[in-house]
């Protein structure tokens, strides 16, 4: 019985944890039958102190879905848009009021899901100033999802308090939408925000809960 149950729950850890692939961009271009969404990272390098002694690092942006989870502004691509630049700077024009022109050049990884549904998230980002980043906090308020699909911006706190637990070990503890949380942590290491040591840490403090 306990057996059982033990092999049970593994199942479907090992389910959930498979659910995303990720895959080189010629081959997610290439495959038929699957919807495309691109999201994208926003972020600027920050000097910002908290509390006047915790270095914020960078400010790195997310959003807060209608659905209470946690997600990189973007969304699916529409039949008529010939690239998934076009559909990713569309998204982000109506979710924050985005001017900032995304290309090829932002590109960062693309993962693959068969089930429930066979869809392909591809993730950008791009280096902004921290006043270009701040402009688009303001600008987010006033664009056409603000207080619908969007519920609001928030930025991830890269820095541990607490003896290692608060900040992004706990921010990490938050339910995010799709691949959302990997793709965030994939990104902070691809792009040396953050080292493969302190992103494991805070994994770690984050399940240690
Ligand atoms: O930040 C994200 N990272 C990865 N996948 C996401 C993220 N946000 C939404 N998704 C997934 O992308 C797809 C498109 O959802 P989204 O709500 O962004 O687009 P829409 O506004 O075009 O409906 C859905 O399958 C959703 O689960």
């Amino acid at each position: 019985m306990v057996l059982r149950w033990v092999l049970g729950a593994l199942s479907v850890a090992m389910a959930e944890k498979a659910r995303y692939r990720r895959v080189e961009r010629a081959h997610a271009l290439g495959l038929r039958g699957f919807r495309h969404a691109s999201h994208a990272m926003l972020y600027a390098p920050s000097d910002e102190m908290l509390f006047g002694r915790i270095p914020v690092r960078y400010a790195v942006l997310m959003q807060m879905r209608f659905d209470g989870t946690l997600g990189f502004p973007g969304g699916f691509l529409d039949p008529g848009e010939a690239c998934l630049e076009d559909g990713l700077n569309r998204e982000l024009q109506e979710e924050m009021g985005c001017n900032v022109r995304l290309t090829e050049a932002d590109y960062l990884c693309s993962h693959v899901c068969q089930h429930p549904r066979p869809i392909v998230n591809h993730l950008y980002a791009r280096k902004l100033t921290l006043a270009e980043l701040q402009a688009l906090e303001v600008s987010a308020v006033q664009a056409r999802d603000h207080g619908g699909e969007v519920l609001g911006m928030v930025r991830v706190p890269l820095y541990t308090l607490r003896g290692g637990r608060g900040g992004l070990p706990t921010f990490l503890r938050n339910r995010f939408i799709g691949n959302a949380r990997d793709q965030l942590l994939y990104a902070l290491r691809k792009l040396g925000i953050m080292t493969p040591g302190e992103l494991q840490a805070a994994e770690d403090a984050s399940r240690a809960h």
